[in-house]
C-alpha cells in the first residue's frame, strides 16, 4: 500500500508524542504515514475548567470533522480523554500497548509528604477523580486547579501555585519528567481514568477496511484491547465523560479478566468499589456488570449528585 497515511493530532506536546508513537508504529510495518496538526476547542478555551464547559467533544470534535471529510485517515488521542460512546460514523480502532496506568506526584522537592497531616501541602491537578480521592484519603491535602498542558503546569506550580502536581505517570514520562516523579500513588487508593495510559486510534467508519486492516495490526494490543473494552463498557453505562470521578482498572492473566472500579462523591466522604471478573470474551459485559454493582450499592445516587453539583 502507498498511500501515506494522515494521521491527525492536536498540537500540544503530548499529542504529538503520541502521534509519532503512533507512526513509529505503522513505520515498523512498512506503512508511511504524515501528521496533520489540528487544534481544537479545548486549546483555545484555557481559562475555563473542562468540567464546566462540558467534557463532550472539546478536543475531538474538531479531529471528527477531518475524519469526517476524509482529510485525514485516522485521529489519535488519549484513550482516557475518549467519551464512552463516539458520536455516529466514528470508532476506536485500536488501542495501542498501555503505559504504567499510576498516577504520580511531580515536583522539584524531594520532601513532598501527603501522608502527614502536620505537614502542609499544596497538590496542582484538574482532575475531579483526583481532587475527590484525595479529599477521601488524605483530606489535609489543599488542592488547586492546574490547567494547561504539563510545561505550562509545570511553569505554574514554579510561579508558586502548588508545591507539587498530581499527574498521570503516562503523560510525566513521555514528556521526559521521570527525574521529578517523588511519589507514584497506590493503584487501590488512586484508581486510575478509565483508558490512562494508552492512545487511541480513531477513524471514521467510512475509512477503506484494507487500510483500516493495516492500520490495526500495526497499532493495535490485543491485550491492552480487552483491559479497555471493559473499562469502556462500564464507563459508558455511567455515562460519564473526563469530568465524572469514576475510575476503573481491568487487568488480564492469561484468558482471565478482571476490573476493578466505581465512584467517588466530590467531597470526598463516599467512594464505592467494587470488583468482576470473568473471560477476556466478556470484556464487555463484565465491565456492564461492574456497573450495576456500583448502582446498586449507592453509585446511583453518588452520580445524580455529581451530575447536579457539575450543572450548577
Ligand atoms: N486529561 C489530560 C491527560 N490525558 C492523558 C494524560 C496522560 C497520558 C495518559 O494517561 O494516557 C493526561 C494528563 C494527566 O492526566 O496527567
Amino acid at each position: 500500500m502507498n498511500h501515506k497515511i494522515r494521521i491527525g493530532t492536536r498540537g500540544s506536546k503530548l499529542a504529538l508524542w503520541q502521534a509519532y508513537h503512533v507512526e513509529d508504529l505503522l513505520k515498523a510495518k512498512g506503512l508511511e504515514s504524515e501528521i496533520v496538526i489540528i487544534e481544537t476547542k479545548g486549546d483555545k478555551v484555557l481559562d475555563v475548567s473542562i468540567a464546566k464547559i462540558g467534557s463532550k467533544g472539546v478536543f475531538t470534535e474538531e479531529l471528527e470533522d477531518q475524519l469526517a471529510s476524509g482529510a485525514i485517515d485516522i485521529a489519535v488521542h488519549s484513550a482516557k480523554d475518549m467519551q464512552s460512546s463516539l458520536p455516529e460514523g466514528f470508532e476506536l480502532i485500536a488501542f495501542t500497548e498501555r503505559e504504567k496506568v499510576n498516577d504520580i506526584i511531580l515536583s522539584h522537592h524531594r520532601d513532598i509528604d501527603y501522608k502527614n497531616p502536620e505537614k502542609p501541602l499544596v497538590l496542582g491537578t484538574s482532575s475531579t477523580r483526583r481532587v475527590a480521592t484525595l479529599k477521601h484519603y488524605y483530606p489535609h491535602v489543599k488542592t488547586v486547579e492546574v490547567r494547561g498542558n504539563l510545561q505550562t503546569r509545570i511553569s505554574k506550580m514554579e510561579s508558586g501555585v502548588c508545591d507539587a502536581l498530581l499527574l498521570a505517570f503516562a503523560g510525566a514520562h513521555r514528556m521526559g519528567y521521570d527525574d521529578m516523579i517523588c511519589h507514584e500513588l497506590s493503584l487501590e487508593e488512586f484508581t486510575p481514568a478509565v483508558g490512562q495510559g494508552s492512545v487511541a486510534i480513531e477513524s471514521s467508519v467510512n475509512l477503506d477496511p484494507e487500510l483500516k486492516k493495516l492500520i490495526v495490526e500495526a497499532c493495535h494490543h490485543k491485550e491492552t484491547g480487552y483491559r479497555l473494552l471493559a473499562e469502556r463498557a462500564y464507563l459508558r453505562v455511567l455515562e460519564g465523560g473526563c469530568s465524572i470521578p469514576v475510575f476503573a482498572l481491568a487487568t488480564l492473566e492469561k484468558d482471565s479478566l478482571k476490573i476493578k472500579g466505581g465512584i467517588v462523591s466530590l467531597s470526598g466522604d463516599k467512594r464505592i468499589i467494587h470488583e468482576v471478573s470473568g473471560e477476556k470474551t466478556e470484556a464487555e459485559s463484565i465491565g456492564k456488570k461492574l456497573a450495576e454493582m456500583v448502582f446498586a450499592s449507592g453509585g446511583d445516587q453518588i452520580l445524580k449528585d455529581i451530575k447536579s453539583a457539575l450543572n450548577k
